[in-house]
């Protein structure tokens, strides 16, 4: 009989108990907390490391109770404690820095956020060159672009790790269609593509189950603008949080799932994408074929109706000076 080696099994036993710490960058906020939580219940993550710059411990100490196996760790607020979070990360999720108030767009968040992502991004770029970066902080369309001139300037950059996280915007597309056709969400499947503000969301009506929604204004409308309709409601206590930490926490999955070699992982998000490189405009969000070094395959567009086809132009134009936005921004302010 064959008896595998010691050497054989440990290898086996390693692959077989994937490792996969994942850490949270601005763990104490509105996102941050039940983004954590999920995670914490989620048993591909192995060790869950909480940041924030103030009330990492205090969050990871309460879901450290919980009787699912991985170990959480809370960071002190200190460039060591940053380090160390980050530190070995196979996905580092970004939801730190300030959501929206009523009356505001999500570039209006540019002068605050820009340089918090900046920050962390140099710290990854340090201590966790290889992890998957999730970036939540808004505008997204800025500070992906962002993270990946850090990058650059570290000498570390791969455009297959970065991912600005547009996942809620097919949740809600979803979520949206259901209720008007009275349907199960989980049959809705809409594809969403451009970017994360405003016009820059592009849903695709006429690929879905229901191609006569690709002229129904009501709806494009409310996907293009979800995140107000919250903004609106919660009346100044800030921005979608709870929806958020359920779409971040789908998006980390999936990369997970495709590190863990399951084939066919496809999610939205906002990526360096050749699709309109030509119109220089480097970042899109379409469906992403997931693989264990991250971005494995873009999709295309696909075919889209005359509407669409309008809404994307409109989606191109605001994109471009968003990510030229984030570009400059780390051109004339490079930090420490
Ligand atoms: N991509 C998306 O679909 C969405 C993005 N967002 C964005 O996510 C961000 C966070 O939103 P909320 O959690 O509601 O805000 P929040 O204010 O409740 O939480 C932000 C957390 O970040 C922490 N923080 C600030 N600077 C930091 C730094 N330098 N290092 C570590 N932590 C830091 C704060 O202490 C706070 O705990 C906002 O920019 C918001 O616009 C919100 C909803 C959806
Ligand atoms: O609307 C906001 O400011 C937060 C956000 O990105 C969303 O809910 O989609």
């Amino acid at each position: 009989m064959f008896m595998a080696s010691r050497i054989q099994r440990r290898a086996f036993s390693a692959s077989a108990r994937q490792l996969s710490k994942v850490t949270v960058l601005g763990a104490a906020g509105g996102i941050g907390q039940p983004l954590s939580l999920l995670l914490k219940l989620n048993p591909k993550v192995t060790d869950l490391a909480l940041y924030d710059i103030r009330g990492g411990p205090g969050v990871a100490a309460d879901l450290s109770h919980i009787n699912t196996k991985s170990t959480v760790k809370g960071y002190e607020p200190t460039p060591e404690g940053l380090s160390a979070a980050v530190k070995g990360a196979e996905v580092v999720l970004i939801p730190a820095g300030v959501p929206r108030k009523p009356g505001m767009t999500r570039d209006d968040l540019f002068n605050t956020n820009a340089s918090i992502v900046r920050d962390l991004a140099k710290a990854v770029a340090k201590s966790a060159p290889e992890a998957k970066v999730l970036v939540i902080a808004n505008p997204v369309n800025s500070t992906v672009p962002i993270v990946r001139e850090v990058f650059k300037a570290h000498g570390v950059y791969n455009p297959k790790t970065l991912f600005g996280v547009t996942t809620l915007d097919v949740v809600r597309a979803s979520r949206f269609v259901s209720e008007v056709k009275g349907t199960d969400p989980k049959d809705e499947e809409i594809t969403v593509v451009g970017g994360h503000s405003g016009v820059t969301i592009v849903p695709l009506f006429s690929q879905s189950n229901h191609p006569d929604l690709s002229s129904n204004a009501e709806i494009i409308k409310r996907v293009q603008f979800g995140g107000d309709e919250v903004v609106k409601a919660k009346d100044g206590a800030g921005s979608a949080t709870l929806s958020m930490a359920q779409a971040g926490a789908r998006m980390a999955d999936s990369v997970l799932r495709a590190v863990g070699g399951e084939k066919g992982v496809v999610e939205p998000s906002f990526v360096e994408s050749p699709l309109y490189k030509d119109q220089g405009i480097d970042f899109f969000s379409s469906k992403v074929e997931l693989g264990p070094e991250g971005v494995a395959k873009i999709h295309p567009v696909g075919q889209v109706d005359a509407n669409e086809t309008a809404l994307l132009e409109a989606a191109l134009k605001d994109l471009k000076k968003n990510i030229e936005k984030g570009v400059e921004f780390v051109a004339k302010n490079p930090g420490n």
